[in-house]
């Protein structure tokens, strides 16, 4: 059952959505964690609709950069009293909601204080600056950045300096190159007056490598930048523009403190690990997003004829379209139910090494890393399918597709370069293989045992078990995964060991071996989606949801191993007859969905505020809208444009009268 038919929507969505085989509220109590989840996101969506003052005063598309931003800081100015009353503030999923409704996807302008700066000062500052600090911050008395990339350096090797003055028991923060001006961090260039700043600590002419520093930048009153700074925006971007990412020079500034050590010496890296965190379940809502409007809009357009004479169809209807969108949705889902889990294990881990266990960490580093990079990238690619298949309206600010597409671009860099983030997984599994190479080998134990990487000490079956069964046998998919995922770890690894027995260096051997490793790197973590997808269908009682879950599954598992397939077919694993079975169970798995397509958008139950686009409206109102939208438009306050006659309406002037001569 479809709740969200209404008898004035468009007919071919009410058609649609007669058709569910399944109850919409069962799936969205599924993806967002349970019915109550659910009942709450209905409940602050209610909130936000009620409370006009929250909404945007014209649609974000026509402001000016200057407008965006006045307007995100009209919003804080009176968010605080709003959240209370909307949310539970402790629980961070209805946080994040309420966020999203009132500034979408560019962001709350002080986001940066609560996602990186504040944390910062959570999880790694001593009992005595926790006091100082901890209620000030929570009250937003003053707002924190997070300043560590520099213009042009990496960040083993930051340049910006903290040097401790004996005599006056003061660190100096300095930027010494024009390479260390700290450039990026977001909020930094005009909205907030504190910034985490990471610098290489100096003690006694030694070196002790990146710490976090709390420095003020910005007068707590006149909001003047402090002597020896400064500071400033970086100007625009493709996305994120009501976000003031700023550049910052630090000209022996003197914040004062203590160097307590840490008890792990990657503790200074957490608060990404908490932002990677994040990052994954954001790109499953962002393509989620993207495939409900697309689907929608793919359900009442009409264009073209498959049976002549039997009239236009939906273009939903093609099977190019239902390739080219249903596996966004898969994707979408897979990566939301991840980022869940790993978010969970991101708490718990945090909450160890707070009690000085930091026996998950390199784990969940790994995992976080490759979660962050795959999710991302798979999120822009899939975005932009989402646009195209939406032909020319797609590429108009009133589908959404600019902005959410613009500001997805990010989300590969943010946080750690994609690529840069599959050579760390890789680091873990080149551990891992030289545990399965060696050590082991000689009897040693391997590393304690975890479901994320057991599967590389087992054996498992030489050739690929995928045949034509009805009912498609997701262990033999899931063992093509691990295949894959354990075969080319160890390729890298013997190809490392064969360079560095041939005499390069490791770093050298590294760099020869980079592309195969992220190759590895990105295997491990497909296999990780499917698994988690696996085991979270698994646990769904109720047959009618498990079906179209199961649907869904099967074309997620299916699409990626035939991403895979040049990998699984070069040494035999894999026969052209089951690329053939992977091929049919795709087209099956899309023939299933198309009755479906639009209840299972439905069930997210995104509001029409969090798609923010004419054609995913929930009413499927597209084309009046369009019209409304376009009218809306601030170029057509006027009939003529006040300086028509100055340009071109002169040059039309000028040509006819030359002609008339
Ligand atoms: C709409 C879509 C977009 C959504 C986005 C929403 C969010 C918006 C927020 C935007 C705010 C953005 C903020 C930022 O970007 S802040 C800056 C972030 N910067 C980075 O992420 C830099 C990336 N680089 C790194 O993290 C490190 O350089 C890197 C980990 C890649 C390498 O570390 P290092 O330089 O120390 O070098 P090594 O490779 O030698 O590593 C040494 C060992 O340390 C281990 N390690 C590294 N990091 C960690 C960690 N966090 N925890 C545990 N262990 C760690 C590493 O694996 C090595 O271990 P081994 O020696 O044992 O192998
Ligand atoms: C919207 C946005 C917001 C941001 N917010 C913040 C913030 O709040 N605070 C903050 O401190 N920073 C912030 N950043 C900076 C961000 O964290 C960095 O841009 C990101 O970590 C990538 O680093 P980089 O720009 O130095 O790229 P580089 O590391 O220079 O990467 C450029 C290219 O070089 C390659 N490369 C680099 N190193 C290696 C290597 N070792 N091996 C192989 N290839 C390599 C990469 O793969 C990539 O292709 C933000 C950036 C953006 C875009």
């Amino acid at each position: 059952m479809n709740h969200q038919i209404k008898k004035d929507d468009n007919p071919d969505l009410i058609e649609e959505r007669s058709k569910a085989t399944f109850d919409t509220d069962a799936f969205g109590a599924f993806i967002w964690g349970g019915y109550n989840n659910l009942k709450r996101r209905r409940e602050i969506a209610r909130y936000y609709e009620d409370h006009k003052e929250l909404h945007d005063t014209v649609p974000i598309a026509f402001m000016t950069r200057e407008e965006k931003l006045e307007n995100a800081y009209r919003k804080a100015s009176i968010f605080e009293n709003h959240i209370k009353k909307a949310c539970d503030v402790n629980n961070p999923e209805e946080v994040r909601y309420f966020n999203w409704l009132v500034y979408h996807i560019d962001g709350h302008p002080t986001s940066v204080h609560s996602i990186m700066g504040f944390p910062t000062i959570i999880n790694q500052s001593d009992k005595e600056q926790q006091e100082r600090w901890l209620q000030s911050g929570e009250n937003r008395e003053y707002l924190a950045t997070y300043a560590q990339t520099e213009l042009g350096t990496n960040i083993k090797k930051l340049e910006t300096t903290a040097t401790y003055d004996q005599k006056t028991e003061e660190f100096i923060l300095n930027s010494p190159t024009v390479t260390s001006l700290k450039w990026w961090p977001g909020n930094m260039g005009h909205s907030h007056n504190v910034a985490i700043v990471m610098a290489q600590l100096w003690i006694n002419n030694k070196c002790y490598g990146p710490h976090p520093f709390f420095v003020q930048i910005r007068d707590p009153k006149t909001h003047k930048p402090l002597p020896g700074i400064t500071v400033g925006d970086i100007g625009p971007k493709f996305g994120l523009n009501t976000t003031d990412n700023g550049f910052l020079k630090l000209d022996h500034v003197f914040p004062n403190g203590t160097y307590v050590p840490p008890v792990h010496d990657k503790i200074a890296y957490s608060s990404m690990m908490l932002v990677r965190a994040i990052i994954t379940p954001l790109m499953g809502e962002n393509l989620c997003i993207g495939a409900t409007i697309a689907i929608r809009y793919s359900a009442i357009r009409r264009q073209g004829e498959i049976k002549p004479g039997d009239g236009e169809v939906q273009i939903l209807d093609y099977q190019t379209q239902q390739h080219r969108l249903f596996p966004q949705l898969a994707r979408g889902i897979a990566f939301l139910l991840a980022g869940r889990n790993t978010y969970n294990f991101c708490n718990n881990v945090l909450k160890d090494i707070k009690n000085g266990d930091v026996s998950l960490l390199a784990d969940l580093h790994a995992i976080l890393c490759g979660l962050k990079a795959i999710s991302s990238y798979q999120a822009e690619l899939g975005l932009e399918q989402c646009r195209m298949a939406c032909g020319g309206h797609g590429y108009s600010a009133a589908s959404g597709f600019p902005l959410l597409n613009s500001n997805q671009f990010n989300g590969v860099t943010v946080e750690g370069d994609n690529l840069v983030l599959l050579l760390q997984v890789a680091r873990y599994l080149m551990k891992r293989a030289k545990e399965i190479r060696y050590e082991i080998r000689y009897g040693q134990q391997p590393s304690k045992p975890n479901e994320i990487y057991d599967y590389l000490f087992d054996d498992a079956p030489k050739k690929c078990l995928i045949d034509q069964a009805y009912v498609p046998n997701y262990k033999n998919v899931l063992e093509s995964f691990e295949y894959l995922s354990k075969k080319l770890t160890l390729q890298a690894y013997d190809k490392l060991e064969q360079l560095k027995q041939r005499g390069r260096t490791s770093e050298v051997a590294w760099n020869e071996c980079s592309v195969e490793l992220c190759k590895a790197a990105r295997a491990h973590i497909r296999t990780f989606l499917a698994r988690t997808f696996i085991n979270e269908v698994n646990q769904v009682n109720g047959l009618p949801l498990l079906t179209v879950l199961k649907d869904l599954l099967q074309l997620y598992l299916f699409y990626e191993v035939k991403e895979c397939m040049a990998g699984l077919m070069e040494d035999g694993y894999m026969l052209g007859q089951q690329l053939h079975y992977v091929k049919k169970n795709i087209y099956e798995a899309l023939s299933k969905i198309r009755p479906n397509a639009v209840s299972i958008v439905d069930s997210f139950d995104f509001t029409d505020r969090e798609l923010n686009s004419v054609l995913g409206r929930r009413d499927g109102h597209v084309y009046e809208n369009l019209l409304k939208w376009a009218q809306a438009s601030p170029l057509n306050k006027h009939d003529v444009l006040p300086f028509h006659h100055k340009y071109l309406g002169r040059m039309m002037e000028e040509a006819r009268q030359k002609s008339r001569l």
